[in-house]
Formats: C-alpha cells, structure tokens, sequence
C-alpha cells in the first residue's frame, strides 16, 4: 500500500489529540446486472447485505440478510463477513476478517465492492475526556462521541441515540441529564420493548380514574412525570404505530391528556428516544413515522458497540473490578484473561462484558473456556457451556468430606455483596430460562415468547443482553 493510501483511508487524531481527521471514503457495489450503488464510509461502521435494515442494500439473491460489514478504524478499512451463506471473497479466498487495500474488489454472491479514498475529507472534535458521566471510552468513536454530547447536553434539543443493546445508551442519558439546566428534576425511562404493545400508551399518557375497567384510582403518565426533568424512551422502535401520532403531537405541543379524560395538562420534558434499530430505514419503508423520526432525530447519535472500540476493553474491565466489594485490581484476572477479553466479539456489549468480569472474578477456572472454539470465529458466549456449577474436582469440602456443589456455589456468592449477588444469581437464572424455553420450542421466538409472556422484541434484546443467538 502506498503511504498515499495508508493516510488516505485510515482514522488519523491530529492537533494533540483533540481533532479526528476523517477520510472522504466511498464504497461502490456493482450489481450482477451492472447497476451501481454506491454509499460513503463514515465513522460508524456500514453494514452490506439484502435486507432493508442494512446501510447499504445489496439487491443480489446470492447476497445474505446481513453479509459483511466495513469499519473505519486508525489502522484502515477493517472488512468482516458476519456470518454470510455464501461467504466474502477476496481474489477468489472466502474472508472472515480482512484490512482491505484500496480499489481491491470484493465479491458478494455475484455483485464487486469496492473501497476507494475519494479526498481529504473532514475533521471532527474529539473530546478531551475518556469519560462522560459514568460512562467510559478513550478510543477514538467514543471521543467523538463524548465531544458531540458535551456540546448537546446544555441545549434541550431532542436526541436520537442508536446502537446495539448493552452499549450504554441509559447510562449515556443519564449523563446528559446530569449535565443539563434539568439536573435537579426527575430522570424517567420508559423501555417500550419491555412493555406489552396494548399498555404502552396508558404508562406514557396515565389514565383518569374508572377510565378503564379496573381503573380505581388516576395515573400520572411517564410524560407528566418527567416535567422538570428528562424522559428517557428506550427502544422507541417498537412503539405501535397507532401511539406514535399521539406521542408527537405531545412533543410538540407540550401537552399530554390522561387517558379517559378531557384535560390537558403541560409538561416540560426534554426527550431522549434510544432504539437498536435502523429507523431511518424503517421510517422510509414506513414501519415507523417519518414525522416522529424527524422530530426525535434533531440530534441523532451513534453509539459504537464494544467490537468497534476493543481499545476500550482494558479500562472498562479495570472500572469493573475497581467497583467490586472489596474492590480488585488487573492483577486478580487469571492470567492472560486481557488478550481473550479482547479477541471476544462481545454481542452483548458493554453489560456482557460487565458479568463477564463478575463471574472470572468467581470462577476464574471458566477462563480456558475463553480458547475454546467458540471464540470469535463463531462468537457463541465464551462461558455459554458452562454455568457456573463447579466441577467436582474444584468444590469444595462439606462437613462430611463430600463435595456439595451448591454449597461451593454459596460459598463463593458470599464473597459478593448481597445486591451483587442477587444480580449474578438472576442473571444466571435469566439465561438458563431463556436457553431452555427457547430449546423447548427448538429456537422459535414467536412461540417461545408467547409461552413466557413477553413480546418477540423482548426475547431477542435476552438474547442479545446474554450473547446468546436463537438456532
Ligand atoms: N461506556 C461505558 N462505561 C462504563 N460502563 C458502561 C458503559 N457502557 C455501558 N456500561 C454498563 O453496561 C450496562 C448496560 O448499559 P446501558 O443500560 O446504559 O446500555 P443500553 O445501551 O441502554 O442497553 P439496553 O438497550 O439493553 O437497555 C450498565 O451496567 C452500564 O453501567
């Protein structure tokens, strides 16, 4: 590669650090019938498959849903096949992972790619700080990140934050309240994949009293609730469409009615809407409304997930054990458990890794588990086979000279606080529930949602939440 090249289509941190130079990079895909599409390389990452979520749509049949994806990073154009049918070739050799040189054609079923540096591009702010709040970053996509929201928190314009489950979107709004005129009013969330579709609209909007069968008393909704303060709306994609009108017209006009009752009420809020989804897309397939987009998107963010910024993996792992009771150090990982950490894909983001620390804290002997197979190349969970029931050989000693496993396990809780240890306990509880639901009705959602009583939306946040994917 040419030094031309090698400036040209990687991330460079200029003036001291606080400036990113970002590259003009654009991808052409050539369609089987000649067509070309084309869309640029900017700093989140672009995913290249046939389905309509993606970011660049390959209409080829030999294409899969999700087929590979393209990163800017410092080093250069990082492409990565995710788990593509008919695989990403590069001069014939399928790849699950490769630094792509410039104008070298990648085939995708029977459609070319190509990357090409189209010119100098622009510069981007990086922030100073590797933090924002609680939350944690010193590589470069969160820099910029944490540099575009000290400049948005003050303000009270309406955010849009995308990004994977796990990522830290709650903990992010929760910064920028904090660092709002709004500080000292209440911080509401409202997580509308965890809520059943038919109750959505009574928790935003309350009910007067006897507006409903059952309805004895009057509710507040959440709206009136944040007044003063910030409405967090977590998975705002899964809001039904018919709720969505009357959640825009609040916004807007900055009155909300209870419902069964005919008075509006004013409220003061500032709204901050999250979702993992593409809205953009679906807003113009017209699965979301355009005009509530549009109103939420007035500042639109991307939260990188943990795979983008592995630079990240040893600060967040050392907070981790920094917050333990009694705190621990890097030194208290089992050896060599930081490179494995960071080979890990993390599907569940920042939380997976959070547990994932907790429990080599507990049971450092899951670690070899971390080489096995499952790492990276398939990205099944590192300690996916292994729940933490101690094997034989390790357990510890009863009064009778026996080995009781579940005694072993307290054992080892008690050296947790009594909060850790309800987390770590129904985390555990979580995951094993999910995986044997999802057995017994051999990986269908649809049904395995509706016998736990929970909707779709929420059984593949679970999944993802535990780093688990339904076969
Ligand atoms: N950058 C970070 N620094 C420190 N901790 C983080 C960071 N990002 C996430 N976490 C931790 O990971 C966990 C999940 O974060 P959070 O709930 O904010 O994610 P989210 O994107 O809102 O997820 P979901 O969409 O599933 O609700 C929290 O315990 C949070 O403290």
């Amino acid at each position: 590669m040419s030094p031309e090249h090698a400036v040209s289509l990687t991330l460079t941190s200029i003036d001291q650090g606080s400036a990113l130079r970002l590259p003009h990079i654009g991808v052409t895909v050539t369609l089987p019938d000649r067509r070309i599409i084309e869309a640029p390389l900017e700093m989140t990452p672009l995913v290249l498959g046939s389905s309509p979520e993606c970011d660049l749509v390959v209409p080829d049949p030999r294409v899969s849903r999700r087929h590979c994806e393209l990163r800017l990073t410092e080093r250069g154009v990082l492409l990565r096949d995710l788990g593509s049918k008919n695989g990403t070739l590069i001069r014939g050799v399928p790849v699950l992972e490769a630094w792509l040189p410039p104008t070298v054609p990648v085939t995708l079923g029977a459609s070319e790619v190509m990357v090409q540096p189209l010119g100098v591009g622009s510069v981007l702010p990086l922030s100073t700080s590797v933090s924002f709040g609680e939350a944690l970053g010193q590589s470069l996509s969160m820099r910029v990140l944490f540099a575009k929201l000290e400049r948005a928190a003050p303000t009270d314009e309406t955010l849009l934050l995308l990004g994977e489950s796990g990522t830290g979107k709650e903990i992010l709004t929760k910064a920028i309240h904090e660092q709002s005129r709004r500080r000292g009013g209440p911080f509401v969330v409202v997580d509308c994949g965890a809520i059943a579709p038919s109750l959505i609209e009574g928790e935003l909007f309350g009910h007067g009293r006897g507006a409903f069968t059952g309805a004895a008393t009057a509710k507040p909704g959440l709206l009136e609730r944040a007044h003063g303060g910030t409405l967090f709306i977590d998975e705002i994609g899964e809001l039904p469409l018919d709720v969505q009108p009357k959640l825009l017209r609040a916004i807007e006009t900055r009155q909300t009615r209870r419902l069964g009752t005919n008075e509006w009420q004013s409220f003061d809020a500032r709204i901050v809407a999250a979702t993992h989804r593409n809205l953009r897309t679906r807003a113009l397939e017209g699965s979301f409304r355009q005009d509530l987009y549009y109103r939420l998107a007035v500042i639109e963010l991307h939260v990188p997930s943990l795979r983008e910024r592995k630079d990240d993996i040893p600060q967040l792992v050392e907070r981790f054990l920094a917050t333990r009771a009694p705190p621990c150090t890097l030194a208290d990982l089992p050896p060599h458990a930081m490179p494995l950490l960071q080979a890990y894909d993390w599907p569940g983001n920042v939380r997976e890794l959070r547990n994932a620390v907790a429990r080599l804290i507990l049971f450092p002997e899951l670690l070899p588990e971390l080489l096995g197979p499952g790492l990276s190349l398939t990205n099944t969970h590192p300690f996916e086979a292994s729940a933490p029931s101690p094997k034989g050989d390790t357990a510890a000693p009863t009064a009778l000279g026996t080995t009781d496993p579940e005694a072993e396990r307290l054992g080892r809780l008690l050296d947790l606080s009594l909060p850790e240890a309800r987390e770590v306990v129904l985390e555990e509880l979580e995951r094993n529930y999910v995986a044997a639901k999802l057995r017994q009705y051999e990986g269908n959602i649809s049904r395995a949602a509706e016998a736990m009583g929970v909707s779709r939306q929420l059984v593949h946040r679970l999944l993802d939440r535990h780093g688990m994917r339904a076969r």
